[in-house]
């Protein structure tokens, strides 16, 4: 059975006034430009950004796979820029890490392929086998160890690789575009999975994405990474409901308007009023869905109910139709309740 860890506030990951330039043969890159960050435990800390923003050079930060040009990176008390390169092994051990594209072994079955970072410890034969087997079960792989990498799906692929990634009991799990390759329903699965794991052992996971579904659906922080600079930060609510750059508003918009598009709503989108409606009750939610529902003049649909970051609130999407004065006034009682509403602009 799984327990439950809360996030606390403590500080686990923190990185300092951050640069990182690459020399080319065509001059340097500037690739990240004074990125400062704190990561607390426990937390699923996003970073979203275009292609090109940095954020892989973030992540491979982190465990210092590239090494910044100045500025310092430490996890707990421990400043991995200070270390030796055989105190960074070790530390290494404390970080798992998934790639966008598994990087699995393609000669080795699901079970060899998770035993391949315990190899390099002194894990005894029984105890090996028995972490295997509990890896397995944990990311649902049960009756797969046998099979080879070609024999599985994506979602399968990426539970190996999660399941590879926790054989040392890391602290930290870093996830560089793991479902950018998976359609969105393994997508949804993969990341149910990731919480379930950060809830159960209280891992701190940090990813980058460029979906801001994918930081809404597991996220509880999310910073903005744009031309190698951090532009904004703060709780996935706050910058979703707020967003106050130019490039997170882009991002919130165009998230709106997928989700309108993968509604399956039929509608003459134009003629209906979109409306985001927020809380951290979804019975109250409810309560006024029905009363817009019991208003004469509206016609309403619900496009989309879901939860966001890990339940701790729940966003309706509503198409409503009907005289503006009356879609204001039904949202004003909406609001006067203490709901968060949104008309969202950003239509298909
Ligand atoms: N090894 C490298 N040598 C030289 N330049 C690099 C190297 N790695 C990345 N860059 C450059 O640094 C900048 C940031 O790249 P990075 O891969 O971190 O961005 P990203 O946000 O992860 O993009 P993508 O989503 O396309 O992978 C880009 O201009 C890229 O060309």
């Amino acid at each position: 059975m799984f327990c439950i860890f809360e996030s606390g506030e403590k500080e686990l990951i923190q990185l300092k006034n951050v640069e990182k330039i690459y020399q080319t043969e065509n001059g340097s890159v500037h690739a990240l430009n004074d990125v400062s960050l704190e990561i607390n435990e426990g937390e699923i800390f996003g970073i979203i950004g275009y292609s090109g923003a940095g954020k892989s050079t973030l992540i491979r930060l982190i465990n210092l796979l590239e090494k910044p040009t100045s500025g310092t990176i430490s996890i707990g008390d421990r400043q991995l820029t200070d270390l030796s390169d055989r105190q960074l092994r070790e530390e290494r051990r404390t970080i798992g890490m998934i790639f966008q594209h598994f990087n699995l072994l393609w000669s080795r079955t699901v079970a060899e392929n998770i035993a391949f970072p315990l190899e390099l410890t002194k894990i005894k034969k029984k105890q090996k086998e028995k972490r295997i087997a509990d890896l397995i079960r944990m990311v649902g792989l049960e009756g797969k160890e046998s099979a080879y990498p070609s024999q599985l799906s994506g979602g399968q692929k990426q539970r190996v690789g999660i399941a590879r990634a926790l054989a040392n009991n890391p602290r930290v799990l870093l996830c560089d575009e793991a479902t950018s390759a998976l359609d969105p329903k393994t997508t949804d699965s993969i990341l149910s999975l990731l919480l379930e794991i950060n809830k159960s052992l209280g891992l701190t996971i940090v990813l980058i994405t460029h979906e801001m579904s994918v930081i809404q659906k597991i996220c509880s922080k999310v910073a903005v990474l744009d031309k190698g600079k951090i532009v904004e930060e703060g709780a996935v609510n706050d910058v979703f409901a707020h967003p106050k750059q130019p490039i997170t508003q882009e991002f919130v918009g165009a998230h709106a308007a997928n989700k309108v598009k993968h509604s399956g709503d039929t509608l003459a989108i134009s003629d209906w009023t979109r409306v985001r409606i927020r809380s951290v009750d979804a019975r109250l939610i409810q309560r006024h869905l029905s009363s817009l529902f019991g208003r004469e003049h509206l016609l309403v649909r619900v496009l989309e109910t879901y939860a966001v970051q890990d339940g701790s609130a729940e966003e309706t999407i509503v198409a409503i139709q009907g005289p503006a004065e009356e879609i204001d006034s039904a949202l004003s009682g909406v609001k006067s309740d203490g709901l968060e509403t949104e008309v969202i602009h950003a239509y298909v």
